[in-house]
Order: C-alpha cells, then structure tokens, then sequence
C-alpha cells in the first residue's frame, strides 16, 4: 500500500514543528494509562545507526528517585547560577529551568554503549552516532506527545553519573536526556527562553553555508 501525505497534512505538521515547546510549566493531572508507553512505542520508530536502536528508557514513578533526581537538578542548578555574573545572573536566577516536580511522568533516556545490536554498522570512526540516534528518538517522541497534547521538557542541567546511580542501571548506558512529561499549563508558538529574554530563535540563513 502506498501511503501519499497531501497538502493539509503538510500544513499541520509545519504546524506541528512551530507549536512543539520545551514545557517547564505542567499542570500536575496525570497522563492516561499507557501514554508514555506509545510515546515510547513512536521513539523506536526512529533512525538509528546500522539499526541499533540504542535507546534505553527509564520510566521513573518511584518516588524517592524523582525527589532524588529534584534534589541533583536544584544542586546543578545552584552551581551552574555561579557561572554567571551581573545582569546575566540576575536573568538566568529568574528562569524555570525543569518542570521536574509538577509533571506527573519522568522519563530517563540512555544510550546503551555495550550493545551488539547492529553489528557496530556506521559506528567505527563515528562511535558518538549512538548518542546521536537517541536524540533522533526523543525529537521524535517530543512532536508525538505535541500532537497528543502533551508536553515535553527536556532537563539536562544534572549530574548523570548522580542519575545513572539513583536510577540503578548498567554503567555502560550513558544518559542523554532526563525529560518531564505531562500536560502544559499552556501553549505558545515561542520558546520560552525567546519570551524570557534569554536568547531569540535565530533564522536559517544564519547557520547556513553554501560552498
Ligand atoms: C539537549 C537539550 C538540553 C536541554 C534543552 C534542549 C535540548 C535540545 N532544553 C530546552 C531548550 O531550552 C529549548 O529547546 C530551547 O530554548 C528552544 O525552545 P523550544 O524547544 O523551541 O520551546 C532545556 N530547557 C531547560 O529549561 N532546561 C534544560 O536543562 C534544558 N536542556
């Protein structure tokens, strides 16, 4: 069967693209049953290097890990506010930089750097597209919970030896994203750091090389 996308899909998933928000501001009802589960299910749709599928997920519930991982995150956070001085200090003390305690799911993601699974296809001078295939899976899976509603936030201000050890998984998984999930308090077509005043979104024209 052939499947043809028309030009109504197209202007939805532009739009798609332009509402997709990194959410620190959740509303704390839960998700439904299973909702992460086939958000997981569309993450593993995604490229990976010689089909690796190095992606390991970590749905964390257990409640004394997650005010583990909130204390880590308050830690680095603290630490990386010292990095800064004057006016920049005083802005990035305003931020809210994690929706990690009001967002009902947390979701830890690893990239497993032990697995055969592939063969090492593509990995020989370039062993780092193992991190890279993860982060195609959470861009994925981030756009799938926008279409459903849900929002996705990405935290990386946090110690992932810390996090690797709170979570108790194997030392041969390396942690590329710890994300919030969970129902925005709100939608907007900016980033929030752009409405902050932190930084703007910048256009293609300026990262773009033509030889
Ligand atoms: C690898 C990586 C790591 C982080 C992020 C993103 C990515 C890709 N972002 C989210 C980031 O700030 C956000 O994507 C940009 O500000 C653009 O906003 P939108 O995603 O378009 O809403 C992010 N945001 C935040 O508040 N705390 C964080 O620790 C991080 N870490």
């Amino acid at each position: 069967m052939m499947v043809e996308f028309d030009d109504t899909f197209r202007q939805h998933l532009r739009e798609l693209f332009v509402w997709r928000r990194d959410v620190r501001r959740f509303r704390t009802d839960p998700l439904p049953a299973g909702a992460i589960d086939r958000l997981i299910e569309t993450a593993c749709l995604s490229p990976s290097v010689g089909l690796s599928q190095p992606w390991r997920f970590v749905i964390v519930d257990d409640a004394a890990r997650r005010r583990a991982v909130i204390e880590d995150f308050k830690t680095c956070n603290a630490d990386a506010l010292k990095a800064y001085a004057g006016e920049r200090a005083a802005r990035y003390a305003t931020l809210k930089l994690s929706g990690l305690e009001q967002a009902p799911g947390h979701l830890a993601v690893f990239a497993d750097k032990a697995s055969d699974i592939g063969h090492g296809l593509g990995r020989a001078t370039m062993p780092e597209t193992t991190d890279y295939s993860v982060v195609a899976a959470i861009t994925a899976m981030w756009l799938a919970a926008r279409a459903d509603g849900i929002g996705i936030g990405w935290v990386s201000i946090l110690n992932p030896d810390r996090i690797q050890a709170i979570l108790d998984v194997p030392r041969s998984w390396k942690l590329i994203a710890y994300l919030c999930i969970g129902y925005p308090e709100a939608e907007c077509d900016r980033p929030e750091l752009e409405q902050a005043k932190w930084e703007h979104r910048r256009g293609a024209d300026e990262f773009t090389l033509r030889r």
